[in-house]
This record gives C-alpha cells, sequence and structure tokens, in this order.
C-alpha cells in the first residue's frame, strides 16, 4: 500500500517513525478482560467483592483474575490519562494498544486519549482468543476475515474512521484452535498485502510460539516484522527460547511489574519476576538479539494502575530501564529495545 509504505499509522493518521520516541509495544489502555474470569478461592469472596482497599492490595496483586471488578480497566479512563500525561513525563512517546474485537476495543476513546496527552496510540485489527469469538466470527472463511483486518487498517474499526496501524494481538490459546488458526492464515494474508506489523498473543506452552510462526510462514506472512508477545509466561528454557529467536520474529517481554506466586491460567508456570526477566534480556542481547527485543507491561488490569496502587506505564522507563544498564545492557541497547526495535516494526514496508 503505497500511502502507509514507510510511515506509521496512528489513532490520529500517519506519522514518520522518527516521531516515536520511547515505545511500548504491547499495553491496553481501555479493555474488558471478563472472558478470563477465574472465580475466587473459598473464603477470598470479600476481598473480591470489594477490592480497591489497602488491606486487599496484596489479594488483587495475587489474584487479579478473580475479581469482576478487576478486569474492567475501561472503566478508569480518566486514571488512564493522567497516566499517559505521566508517561510522557517520563520520556514516553508511544504507546501500541493491544485491544482487538473480543476485548471491548474502544476507538473513539483511543482517538480522544491521544489527542487530550499527546502520546501516539496505535491501535490493533483482528480478533482475540477463540472464547470471544462469535459463532458468526467462527463461520467466516478465511477470506472474509482478511478483507475484515484489512478494512480495520485501511478505513478503520467498529464503524469508525480511525484506522488500526498494527494487527493484533492476535490471540491463540493451546491447541490452537480452528477458528483460530483461520484467523492467523487472515493475519498472514493481509500482512502480505498491507506490509504492515503483526503481534501475537501465544498461547501457554512452549510449543505455541514456534507452532504459530509456522502457520503465520505457511500463510505468507513476514515473520521478521512479527511481535511474539508474552515470552516471558510462554518459554523457559535457555536452549529453548534461542532456537525460537532463531525464526526470526521479535521477541516480547511484556509482562513487566506482574509479579505472582499462582499463575492461575497455567499453575505449571512459575511467572518471572522483573529481575529475572531483565536478566533474560541480557542473555539474549549477548546472545546477539539486540535488535529483535521489545518490551511492555501489558497492562490489562485495574490494579496494576498506579491510581489503584499498582505500576503505571512508567515503571519499565523509571525502574527497569535503571537495572538494565546495571546488569549488562548499554544505553545504546536500551535505546535499541526501547526506540529503534519498535520503530522498524511499526513502519509499512
Ligand atoms: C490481555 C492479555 O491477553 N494479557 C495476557 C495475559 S497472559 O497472562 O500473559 O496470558
Amino acid at each position: 500500500m503505497s500511502e502507509l509504505r514507510g510511515k506509521v499509522q496512528t489513532v490520529l493518521g500517519l506519522v514518520d517513525p522518527d516521531q516515536l520516541g520511547r515505545t511500548m509495544t504491547h499495553e491496553h489502555l481501555t479493555m474488558s478482560f471478563e472472558c478470563c474470569y477465574v472465580p475466587p478461592a473459598a473464603g477470598d469472596e470479600a476481598a473480591a467483592e470489594d477490592p480497591f482497599h489497602m488491606q486487599h492490595m496484596h489479594w488483587l496483586q495475587q489474584n487479579p483474575y478473580s475479581c469482576h471488578a478487576n478486569l474492567q480497566l475501561k472503566k478508569d479512563i480518566s486514571a488512564v490519562r493522567d497516566e499517559l500525561l505521566a508517561y510522557r513525563k517520563a520520556g514516553g512517546g508511544t504507546i501500541v494498544e493491544n485491544t482487538t474485537t473480543g476485548i471491548d476495543r474502544d476507538m473513539s476513546s483511543l482517538r480522544q486519549l491521544a489527542k487530550d496527552t499527546g502520546v501516539h496510540i496505535i491501535a490493533g485489527a483482528g480478533y482475540y482468543v477463540d472464547i470471544t469469538h462469535t459463532e458468526a466470527t467462527k463461520k467466516m472463511s478465511v477470506e472474509k476475515l482478511t478483507d475484515i483486518i484489512i478494512s480495520e487498517v485501511i478505513h478503520g474499526a467498529d464503524g469508525t474512521d480511525i484506522r488500526c496501524g498494527v494487527i493484533g494481538e492476535i490471540g491463540t490459546g493451546w491447541p490452537i484452535t480452528d477458528s483460530e488458526k483461520k484467523v492467523l492464515q487472515a493475519t498472514a494474508h493481509a500482512q502480505a498485502q498491507l506490509g504492515c506489523p503483526v503481534i501475537i498473543h501465544p498461547g501457554r506452552n512452549r510449543a505455541a510460539p514456534a507452532e504459530i510462526v509456522r502457520i503465520l510462514q505457511e500463510a505468507g506472512g513476514d515473520i521478521s516484522k512479527t511481535v511474539m508477545s508474552h515470552l516471558d509466561r510462554t518459554i523457559f528454557d535457555e536452549g529453548e527460547l534461542l532456537e525460537f529467536a532463531n525464526l526470526g520474529s521479535y521477541l516480547e517481554y511484556d509482562l513487566f511489574g506482574t509479579e505472582m506466586l499462582n499463575y492461575p491460567f497455567n499453575l505449571e508456570v512459575d511467572m518471572p519476576s522483573d529481575s529475572q526477566r531483565v536478566k533474560i534480556l541480557a542473555f539474549l542481547v549477548k546472545e546477539g538479539y539486540e535488535d529483535k527485543i521489545v518490551v511492555a507491561h501489558d497492562i490489562h488490569t485495574r490494579n496494576r494502575l498506579t491510581i489503584n496502587g499498582g505500576h503505571g506505564y512508567s515503571h519499565i522507563l523509571k525502574n527497569i530501564v535503571p537495572k538494565m544498564l546495571t546488569r549488562g545492557i548499554s544505553q545504546h541497547q536500551v535505546d535499541k529495545i526501547l526506540i529503534e526495535n519498535p520503530k522498524h516494526w511499526l513502519t509499512f514496508k
């Protein structure tokens, strides 16, 4: 698409890639995560009913998905606006907003937030995981899904004229369902036509990222312009990580700020701490992947906003970057991770 080539598409229109600055490649500003509610353990009902109090803060941090109110990030839009102003003050320039169909994407609010704060916001096209696909979506052909995704980028999404600048996060579980596979194939077809960036939410299994790359590649996708999200909770073995890295996608560590003992979506997973995440990044840099790393917080619940006692969208800039610099990652490499890599990924080919 010649009009898009060499540009980045934000909710306010096309911008030059050099304007983006420091970029979080995987956040949410307004969404609902009700699809992934996990009932609280017996005895925890009181905390779940009345979560935003000091005495329940630790419970909420450990059980963010067991409280209906906490899953409604869209209720805190005014706090998110304040957080974006703070993000700019902390040196942030751009946020990729990964909310897709199925988890309450709100294009008009994204445009308003961008206008109010000056932060570049890039919206996501496509579909979240199978449990959020409607019966109508499940019945669609790959061609129909491709047309819809392309239209969200070229004309605008959800009945607005506000255009998406990335496809994703495209949701997949494990095993990948038929409907998710069709969406992945449509994503690849749309990417082949548009030359656009793609971002994927893999299932919680170490085999998932490579299987997704295989499906995208077979359907003509461009893996060098694709981000694999959530590697923090997906691949743990260093050898397996290097094997995956070798396939050529961007490697995203995007759960910075999330530290929990029991990860309810897969109890076999030990969610890493932020220190462990920094250690993995240093390992990938040492192995030569500094041009492939991107980072974010993936804020998708209310407890992670500063107004509710959380770390907010500036945590990486304020706390993680200084730690990276003490763990063998140079300022030049930090700039690649925060500025150069997102810029190259987000620029239409
Ligand atoms: C919104 C979203 O998909 N978040 C991912 C949470 S997970 O626990 O890493 O799967």
